[in-house]
């Protein structure tokens, strides 16, 4: 029987010698283990391709080492570990290695007043490179949050003010007359406008650190902006909730720098950018802000 040697053109010489700074796979389907879960996860993998003169890099050798994921829980030293197995497949063609993973995490919230409970999913992001042995990692997470505006909430009390002058300015008070105008529509004539808004937090893990702080980051931003959105909703929550904006007026702003101050006293953050987005129902168009430290 003859044996055919397979054509490998990835092993023939460029036709243009040409470096290139990015070459591999979007998109794999992946599974992760964390927390004792396993996890549907998709990742990029790459390499540079610093040697221009070869044709192209091999994938498949970056494909197969994606499969450590599978066995092992995620963890920095994994990620570092997969990144320099790249390279070591890939010895004399390229000097930077890349991995990005992308998946949900489901965490558990109770209502804030009945005992039911549901789930959020949190949509996370590992962005990993490897080059002349300087290792980067970072974390990228969206937390999504309600928020009121203060100034609408400072311009509706006034037309409620203007509202009890109408309806009071000539009669004489009395407590149930002030209640039951306070439980009527004219006791609230006008209300603030508020908005489903997201906080976009990429972090910057410290080097010693190989346990990925997910869980503890979601929910320092989560504390810090105060009214983060619910599960399930029964009307004692839904009151509770309105409560909850109702004290915790904040612009796109004060939201940035609460998270700024609270994100920094992480113990595994070496530094941060964020962004947050108020998608207004005031307007068609969102209030941003961006902050960062240590970056
Ligand atoms: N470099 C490269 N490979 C591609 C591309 N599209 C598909 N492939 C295929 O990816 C497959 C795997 O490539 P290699 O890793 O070089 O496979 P291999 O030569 O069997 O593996 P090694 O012996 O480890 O080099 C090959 O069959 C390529 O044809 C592409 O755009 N670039």
């Amino acid at each position: 029987m003859t044996t055919l040697t397979l054509p490998d053109i990835a092993a023939q010489a460029s036709g243009q010698s040409l470096p290139l700074d990015w070459v591999g796979m979007c998109g794999i389907a992946l599974p992760i283990r964390l927390d004792q879960h396993i996890l549907h996860a998709t990742a990029d993998a790459g390499v540079d391709l610093s040697d221009g003169t070869s044709r192209g890099i091999h994938m498949s050798r970056l494909y197969l080492a994606l499969a450590a994921f599978k066995d092992e829980a995620l963890s920095v030293s994994l990620i570092r570990r997969v990144l320099g197995q790249f390279l070591d497949s890939h010895q004399g063609l390229s000097t930077s290695a890349h991995l990005t993973l992308r998946f949900d995490v489901l965490l558990e919230r109770p209502a804030l007043v009945s005992s039911e409970s549901g789930f959020k999913r949190y949509p996370l992001v590992l962005e990993a490179r490897l080059s002349d042995e300087v290792f980067h990692v970072e974390l990228l997470v969206d937390v999504i949050y309600s928020s009121t505006c203060p100034c609408s909430a400072a311009l509706a009390r006034q037309l409620i003010q203007q509202q009890f002058l109408t309806d009071f300015g000539n009669r004489g008070l009395t407590h149930e007359g002030v209640l039951s105008w306070l439980g009527s529509p004219k006791g609230i004539v006008a209300t603030p406008h508020s908005q489903r808004s997201t906080a976009k937090l990429r972090i910057r893990l410290r080097k010693e650190c190989n346990a990925l702080p997910i869980r503890e980051l979601i929910d320092q931003a989560e504390a810090a902006l105060g009214t983060a959105v619910q599960t399930a909703v029964k009307r004692a929550d839904e009151q509770a909730f309105a409560l909850a904006n109702g004290q915790n007026l904040m612009f796109c702003e004060d939201a940035a720098r609460r998270l700024n101050l609270a994100v920094r006293e992480l113990p595994a953050v070496a530094g941060f950018q964020l962004r947050v987005e108020h998608a207004e129902s005031l307007h068609a168009h969102d209030a941003v802000a961006q902050s960062q430290w240590n970056w």
